[in-house]
């Protein structure tokens, strides 16, 4: 070895920014001397093969040990070149032989061998055929603490000097080492940076709008003091109610006061996606594994690792997806769609849903296993007519969230108003409440706020809220079911005359004088499917 030739390999490691291509280059730069037959690089991580190592039966302790890392060099005798990172010695527990003793104490070692008993060879025939004399052990150390082991086996015998070489090149080779892995998790927080600012982007708009959970009621209150303790683990929690109750305020409440609250909340509206894509959006894809992967692409879990992951409608899951998600829920691990390569995320899972979903496992759509791994913590939000004495203050906050943003002064509600809004009985939930209110803004222009609710009224006045539900005759109340009967009539009548379209002009929603997002939500809420 020579000094010069040491030096310049050192100067070439400080620029190398990945720690794979690190040791690699410090590998073959030594066995590219004239006399090295092998250098070798193991560095200190968790035990990994345990039941499998050649080292078992002696290992100490296996939760840390040393994982070869590098390898370069070659035979003399034939082509063979020692590259590779299996084998006998892929592994030495610490403290055990001497690449053992060293990464456990970090005290350098230098023998040679002259050919007679030494008993420090463990292969001495090969020592013999490649004509070994010296092997040098100096530990990889950082600011006291051993990484690493890094080793030559030389075919000339390597004095004290090289030996003192060696020692100075193992500091820089350590500094190096450090720095590349700085570099990485830089690049790889980077990364998840990135990632979760694209899978956010699309959650702007909803994370404008939250705000707190607003209401008094008792019910809501009883839900409120369940998410406390819950919140506070990584349990996985089932939100369960109808369609625009407040599910998905519930999860961002949850996050918020989660230890996980400063890493993404990430949302996954099942609904929305396409069968066929289902495992590529959950887990990832690598470039080419279907038609039209042009890239890598990291999925939802990975985006969420650390986080919480937010199932909406978690009931529109295939059911060939759902064992790959009780597989991710159980174990922590997964595979990107084209890769073999198994992932491990830490999420906590929270998912919604305002279907029965007892009722999907009894009918084979939702597997039972899932469904009590989700469900550990259910949550149940109640719809809200029944909680009629939050509509006050939803409507007040509401109000300022649209005008907020429509950019206008908010209106004054009259008693009236207010009244008229609790005698309705929210088929949207709060959602609907949401619209109305946004629809009425519009519609007042800056003047006093007109209100519509639901079906137009008969005499042509403007709209339910001028009937009350306890103003004339008392024969004249109409029971909730038929209620609902003849709004479900109506509605599909109304889709009948439209030809099944619900947005636009001649669309069911302006035949009603609906915003076309009530009418969705209530044809939803309603299990009206549109054609
Ligand atoms: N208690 C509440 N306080 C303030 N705003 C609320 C409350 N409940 C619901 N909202 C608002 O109502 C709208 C609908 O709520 P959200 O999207 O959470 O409902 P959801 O139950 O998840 O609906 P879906 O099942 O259709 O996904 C949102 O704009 C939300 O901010």
């Amino acid at each position: 070895m020579y000094a010069d030739a040491l030096q310049s390999i050192s100067l070439a490691m400080a620029q190398v920014r990945s720690v794979d291509l690190l040791l690699a280059r410090i590998a073959q730069g030594l066995a590219a001397q004239p006399d090295v037959a092998l250098a070798r690089i193991w560095l200190i991580a968790p035990g990994d093969i345990c039941g499998t190592c050649p080292l078992r039966a002696e290992c100490p302790d296996t939760s840390r040990c040393l994982h070869l890392a590098a390898s370069a060099g070659g035979s003399r005798k034939s082509e063979e070149a020692w590259t590779g990172l299996g084998g006998a010695f892929r592994r030495f527990p610490l403290g055990i032989r001497k690449v053992g003793h060293v990464g456990a104490t970090g005290e350098p070692v230098l023998l040679q061998w002259t050919g007679k008993d030494e008993d420090w060879l463990v292969r001495r025939d090969w020592a013999t055929r490649e004509g070994i004399r010296s092997f040098a052990a100096q530990p990889l150390v950082f600011r006291g603490e051993v990484l690493g082991v890094l080793a030559v086996f030389s075919r000339r015998k390597l004095g004290r000097t090289e030996f003192s070489w060696l020692r100075t090149f193992a500091d820089h080779a350590a500094v190096a080492l450090t720095n590349a892995r700085a570099f990485e998790e830089v690049a790889r927080l980077r990364a998840q940076l990135e990632l979760e600012r694209d899978y956010l982007r699309e959650e702007v708009k909803d994370a404008l709008s939250f705000g707190e959970i607003v209401g008094r009621s008792e019910s809501l209150r009883r839900v409120l003091q369940q998410l406390q303790p819950v919140a506070e683990t990584s349990a996985s929690v089932l939100v369960l109610g109808e369609s625009g109750v407040g599910k998905e305020l519930i999860a961002r409440a949850l996050h918020d006061q989660s230890p996980r609250r400063e890493r993404p909340l990430i949302r996954v509206n099942c609904a929305s996606i396409p069968r066929e894509l289902f495992e590529s959006e959950f887990f990832g894809h690598v470039r080419g594994a279907f038609t039209g992967a042009l890239k890598d692409r990291a999925g939802r879990f990975q985006a969420a690792d650390g986080g919480t992951l937010f199932l909406d409608e978690v009931g529109e899951i295939p059911l060939e997806l759902q064992s790959k998600l009780l597989r991710v829920l159980q174990e922590g691990t997964f595979e990107r769609v084209g890769e073999d390569v198994t992932r491990r995320v830490d999420v906590r899972i929270i998912a919604a849903t305002n279907r029965d979903l007892k009722t999907e496992v009894a009918e084979g759509r939702f597997r039972e296993d899932l469904f009590y791994r989700l469900s550990v913590f259910p949550i149940e939000v109640p719809p809200l007519r029944e909680r009629l004495e939050d509509v006050p203050l939803l409507a007040e906050h509401l109000l300022g969230r649209v005008c907020a943003k429509l950019n206008l002064a908010p209106p004054k509600m009259t008693q009236a108003q207010v009244q008229a809004l609790q005698r309705y009985d929210w088929p949207g939930n709060v959602r609907e409440l949401e619209n109305v209110l946004e629809r009425a803004v519009i519609l007042s222009r800056g003047g006093r706020l007109r209100l519509e609710l639901a079906l137009p009224d008969s005499r042509g006045t403007s709209a339910r809220d001028s009937r009350p539900r306890d103003a004339g005759a008392p024969s004249s109340f109409i029971p909730e079911k038929e209620w609902r009967r003849r709004e479900k009539e109506n509605l599909k009548a109304a889709l009948a005359v439209a030809g099944g379209k619900v947005y636009g002009p001649g669309g069911a929603a302006a035949l009603l004088g609906l915003a076309p997002t009530t009418l969705a939500s209530r044809l939803k809420a309603l299990g009206i499917k549109v054609r």
